[in-house]
């Protein structure tokens, strides 16, 4: 049968990172990408800002949307604190159970919860589930027309407290317009672009990184 992009990633991972070393897990993954076969991973450059955001606020809580082969969750995890909660969520099984495995080989299991399931459907239970009050950084990474709604939803779920971090991925390509127009003109977010490029390419991309004001 034949094997998934998400599978030979996983297979790459296996083949040339070391066990219990995440940086190893990163760089296989941005070489497969970069040299193998493109996938919609943040990547090495926008993930140097990703990293930059995750040291600089040293989170307690961190809500990842769209985990797809868990290279963010990896770049993230391993620089949290040893007692913080980080949730991913993650609605297709497939994805999941490749980056439940990826996650695994860093050595990280312990420190993500992978979540199955919709967005829409598992932020309003967060807080009963997984006794989190709010999150410190929130990291936007699925369907990019889900970033506007789940944020609206995280505000209405009190998910949220002064100082929140939203950092949004992919709002030049493929773009998150309604998302940056409501971020950028509302009062209640303190919104900053930070230019890239598209993983693993020299087309333009980048992170918006919005602190909600409460
Ligand atoms: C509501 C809900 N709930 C739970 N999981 C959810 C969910 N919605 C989606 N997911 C999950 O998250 C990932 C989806 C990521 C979507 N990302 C992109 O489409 C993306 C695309 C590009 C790209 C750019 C230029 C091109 F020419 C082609 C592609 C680059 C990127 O960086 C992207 O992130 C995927 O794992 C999906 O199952
Ligand atoms: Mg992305």
């Amino acid at each position: 049968t034949q094997s998934t992009r998400p599978q030979r990633l996983l297979s790459a991972v296996q083949k040339n990172a070391t066990r219990g070393d995440p940086c190893s897990v990163v760089r296989a993954i941005d070489d497969f990408c970069r040299h193998k076969e493109w996938a919609m991973n943040v990547g090495d450059e926008k993930g140097c800002i990703l990293d930059s955001v995750v040291s600089e606020m040293n989170p307690a809580a961190v809500l990842e949307l769209g985990t797809y082969c868990g290279y963010s969750t990896v770049r993230i995890a391993r620089l949290l604190p040893p007692d913080a909660k980080f949730i991913t969520l993650e609605f297709n099984p497939g994805f999941a159970a490749i980056a439940r495995q990826v996650i695994a080989w860093a050595g990280l299991e312990e420190k993500v919860q992978l979540v199955e399931g919709a967005s829409g459907d598992w932020i309003p239970k967060i807080k009963e589930q997984f006794g989190i009050k709010t999150f410190d950084l929130v990291f936007l990474d699925h369907w990019k027309d889900r970033y506007l709604p789940d944020t609206k939803l995280m505000e209405e779920c009190g998910l949220l407290r002064k100082g929140s971090v939203l950092l949004a991925d992919n709002v030049i390509c493929p773009g998150t317009p309604d998302y940056l127009e409501y971020i950028r003109s509302s009062p209640k977010y303190e919104s900053r672009y930070f230019k890239s490029h598209l993983e693993y390419t020299k087309v333009e991309d980048g992170l918006e990184k919005s602190i909600f004001l409460g």
